[in-house]
């Protein structure tokens, strides 16, 4: 901007010193700054009318950038919280946008979060979304051709053996069984000594360490060990962490990059490169061993004795009639152990972190078990109380407080597809050949079109019947936290039996208090992890807090406490 004081004296200056040297001195120089002004207004104008020009082009209510596309928004909203910029984005779209990157990246995609759309990509027209090679190729080396990165032919075999596997009795059982274990003797005890030491205790760390050991039960049949005493630091698990993430670093990075820096070796990718050499390293050793010991055993003894994922895939044959590789039925357990290990305890500790702002629902779901357990007929107040699988299938209101918590919250925030044919969506969107797809769940969760107008409260009651108060399950294209079609998670059923056993076993015990100024965010990553994890503070409760909901006496053998 021109000074207009300035102005106004170098017109007088000017005037008044014609012949004097020194007077023209000074407004040769005054008309030298003049100069300056005016073209630092002209620059100041082309900046202004470029960038104003080059901000107009606008697309979805986002800028689009030469060269950067809409990467500048994109960056913007990292800083905050991504998903609630998607979430933002989205509601102002009225559910759909394109997302336009820099045209040196692979950031092009749509994004939605229109249950009409979910339900056309999910089930109407599953076959032409395929989870495709953009995928395959980002998470390749970590997931091979298991389920997870797997389409078509190759994943439907593992889908129907794995599907028969996780429906029947027996592999009910066992994972019943496990859980059982790893909560009664290692769960609470490790809980127990936080509160008998007064210490405070990270829950978000616990509950990975609870579904970690116990998913591996599942796949591997071997149990790592990292809910024991002193919580150790298990190099296994720590390889998978590692690999998983340095995985998505790979979704935020142009593919020429990250494969040039794997070439070379260098940063995350070589972080990656040596921690899927520890995974597999510990996934040979357990196939090896396990080849050994079905080797030496008779045909009776292999079927009594293990039910995991690993010897039930080693039992089977490919389309050749052949075993199969150690290599595949290593990827079979690396994608259920990732499938299975943080999808439940993220999910328990966003509960947990929700829970402690709204202790009317606490109430309500403390009502609900004390009910539930008072209704025993053989109670007996001096072992400790362990819940029944009947049991679990009664708690509606924590049934609906999980999934509550799991619509504001979903473990695996967005998903995505990629188009195999041209399509249109059915708002409209025109979809072309190779367009990759996200879907944005943590965003539906905040649309008013799809949850009404209190869509961000935490409210479980919206899950429940008015009639008889019992739960009563969504659309999966509405609540997608599962994903829905033929690609409907395979472990829903066995995440809310684990979810509400651990849970409930820990609330009948204890008040989990967060923290004051903890700080919680979501982090980047394939599951939503708290950043820093969920700081708590464990409370125990006192008889009497239960006696209000028990109609039988709670005698208890330790002087203030619930077994
Ligand atoms: C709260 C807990 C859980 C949530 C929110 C959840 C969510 C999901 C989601 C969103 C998918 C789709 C992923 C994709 O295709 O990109 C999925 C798939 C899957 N989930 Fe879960 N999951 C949970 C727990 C589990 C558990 C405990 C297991 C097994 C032990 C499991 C096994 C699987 C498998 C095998 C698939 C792949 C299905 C397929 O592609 O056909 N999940 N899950």
């Amino acid at each position: 901007m021109i000074n207009p004081s300035i102005n106004y004296n170098l017109t007088s200056l000017s005037s008044s010193s014609s012949g004097d040297v020194a007077g023209y001195f000074i407004s040769r120089r005054l008309f030298f700054l003049q100069d300056i002004q005016i073209l630092e207004l002209l620059l100041a104008l082309v900046v202004f009318i470029a960038i104003h020009s080059l901000r107009q082009k606008k697309h979805c209510g986002l800028p689009v950038w030469p060269v950067l596309g809409m990467l500048p928004s994109l960056v913007s909203g990292l800083q905050c919280n991504m998903y609630e910029w998607i979430s933002d984005v989205l509601c102002d779209q009225n559910g759909t946008f394109r997302f336009k990157g820099p045209w040196f990246s692979s950031l092009n995609c749509v994004v939605t979060a229109d249950p009409r759309n979910l339900e056309h990509l999910l089930k109407t027209k599953f076959p032409n979304y395929p989870k495709g090679q953009y995928f395959r190729d980002t998470v390749g080396d970590l997931l091979g051709g298991g389920i997870f990165n797997a389409d078509d032919e190759k994943w439907q075999r593992q889908r129907k053996t794995a599907s028969i596997e996780f429906h029947s009795t027996k592999f009910r059982q066992l994972t019943t069984e496990s859980l059982l274990e790893l909560v009664h003797s290692r769960l609470l005890p490790v809980l127990e000594n936080a509160v008998n030491n007064s210490i405070s205790i990270d829950i978000q760390d616990i509950l990975l360490r609870l579904t970690f050991d116990n998913v591996c039960m599942i796949a591997f049949g071997v149990d790592p060990g990292c809910l024991r005493p002193g919580l150790p630091d298990i190099p296994f698990a720590r390889a998978f962490e590692d690999a998983t993430e340095a995985t998505v670093l790979r979704f935020v990075t142009p593919t020429c990059i990250w494969k040039v820096t794997r070439f070379l070796d260098l940063g995350s990718e070589k972080k990656l490169k040596r921690s899927i050499k520890d995974v597999d390293e510990f996934a040979e050793d357990v196939i090896r061993t396990r080849k050994k010991e079905l080797s030496i055993q008779s045909e009776d003894d292999k079927k009594k004795q293990r039910l995991d994922l690993l010897t039930v895939f080693m039992g089977l044959r490919d389309e050749n009639g052949k075993p199969f590789s150690d290599r595949f039925l290593r990827d079979i357990c690396v994608n259920f152990i990732l499938a299975g290990r943080d999808t439940s305890s993220v999910a328990m500790s966003w509960f947990f972190w929700l829970l402690d702002s709204h202790p009317a629902v606490e109430e309500k779901i403390l009502a609900e078990i004390c009910k539930i357990i008072s209704e025993r007929e053989d109670l007996d107040p001096k072992t400790p109380l362990v819940f029944r699988p009947e049991e679990m299938k009664k708690m509606d209101y924590l049934h609906a407080a999980l999934s509550e918590a799991l619509r504001l919250y979903p473990s695996v925030p967005v998903d995505h597809k990629e188009v195999a044919e041209d399509d249109i969506f059915p708002d409209g969107t025109v979809l072309k050949k190779g367009t990759k797809v996200i879907y944005a769940i943590y965003a539906m969760g905040r649309m008013e079109a799809v949850w009404g107008s209190d869509c961000r409260e935490f409210k479980p009651e919206r899950w429940l019947r008015i009639i008889d108060g019992r739960f009563m399950s969504e659309s999966a294209y509405k609540f997608t936290a599962f994903n829905g079609g033929p690609r409907l998670c395979l472990g829903k059923d066995f995440a809310y039996y684990q979810m509400k056993f651990a849970v409930a076993s820990i609330l009948y015990r204890y008040h989990v208090k967060v923290v004051k100024d903890h700080p919680v965010v979501p982090k980047l990553a394939l599951t939503m992890y708290m950043k820093h994890g969920l700081k708590v503070n464990l409370v125990k409760r006192e008889e009497s807090e239960l006696q209000k909901y028990l109609n039988v006496r709670l005698q208890c053998s330790s002087k203030n406490g619930i077994h």
